[in-house]
């Protein structure tokens, strides 16, 4: 498949000059960089693209949730939804804004409005979650991140994050089980802490979505073997009313292209996705009920 080089950044995207396009921002006190697209330049921008990354939204302060983004973000994730489903229906849509678990939902439904969803090409990125269980885990461990590999699964805010540590291969005291878990669930509001109202995790994201991005361009380009964990419309748990679920997934030219089940766990990960999944379903039927109600 010859891949189009045109992969778009929608976060360059003029809020200031385009009254009634985005949320209105003014009243959030943000150092972003506002430059980029007027509405009728958005279109041209992501006309034939085929991948989509978008990261556009305001992030944490200290005491904030995810969740807690959820009135500005929604809106700006829908406005730039619908653009791609006019303007490049068929790209493959990598979702970093957050709440995750409801803006992926918020895309997927948008375009099923539009009559183009194709579930095997909208990804949420919970790559960070993976890039932070590895960094605990080998630093725990005393290895090099690289020989660490955890499975992460479930959604991308507090207990909805699911590090599955027994699957590493590695042995682990009760204690470190706890405090590992625990920092690769809140990771997120350690750094949002310790930025102290000026963002959240920026390199480090961009390190992640640099990582995912490049693991799908090579399997749209046929390359074998390429597995990530990523948060996608997946039969995994269905059977909970949970209709998207972050597992290892294989990439492949279509996008999704094998969605691997959790796999074995112990008895304490069974209580953690016991407890992720009623908050995953919420967050999903959030995002849902946003754009049947907007
Ligand atoms: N999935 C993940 O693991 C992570 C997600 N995030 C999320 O990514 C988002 C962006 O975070 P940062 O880049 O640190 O924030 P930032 O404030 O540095 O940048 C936000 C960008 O969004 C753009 N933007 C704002 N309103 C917009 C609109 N109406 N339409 C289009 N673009 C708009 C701004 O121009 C700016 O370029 C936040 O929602 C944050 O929570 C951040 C880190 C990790
Ligand atoms: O914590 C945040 O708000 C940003 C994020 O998603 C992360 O760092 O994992």
């Amino acid at each position: 498949m010859k891949l189009n080089p045109h992969v778009t950044e929608l976060s360059l995207y003029d809020i200031v000059n385009t009254p009634g396009v985005g949320a209105d921002l003014s009243h959030i006190n943000t150092n972003s960089t506002v430059v980029g697209y007027k509405k009728d330049q958005l279109h041209e921008a992501l006309k034939d693209a085929d991948v989509v990354i978008i990261p556009a939204g305001v992030p944490r302060k200290p005491g904030m949730t995810r969740d807690d983004l959820f009135n500005t973000n929604a809106g700006i994730v829908k406005t730039l939804a619908e653009a791609s489903a006019k303007a490049c229906p068929n790209a493959n849509f990598l979702i970093i804004s957050n709440p995750v678990n409801s803006t992926v939902p918020i895309f997927a439904e948008v375009l099923k409005k539009h009559g183009v969803f194709n579930p095997k090409r909208l990804f949420g990125v919970t790559t960070l979650d993976v890039l932070r269980a590895s960094t605990f885990v080998s630093a725990v461990k005393g290895k090099r991140t690289e020989e660490v590999n955890v499975h992460v699964i479930g959604g991308h805010s507090g207990v909805t994050i699911v590090p599955l540590l027994s699957q590493t291969g590695l042995t682990f005291t009760k204690e470190q089980t706890d405090a590992l878990t625990h920092r690769i669930q809140f990771g997120g509001d350690e750094v949002v802490k310790a930025k102290d109202g000026t963002g959240s995790a920026t390199l480090s994201m961009a390190q992640a979505g640099a990582r995912f991005a490049d693991s799908l361009l090579k399997a749209l380009n046929g390359e074998k073997g390429i597995v990530e964990p990523t948060f996608v419309y997946s039969p995994v748990a269905t059977k909970d009313g949970v209709e998207y679920f972050s597992t290892n997934v294989e990439l492949g030219p279509e996008g999704v292209a094998k969605i691997h089940q959790i796999g074995k766990v112990n008895a304490f990960e069974e209580e953690l996705i016991k407890a992720a999944l009623p908050e995953l379903k919420k967050n999903i039927q959030k995002g849902v009920d946003f754009v049947a109600k907007n």
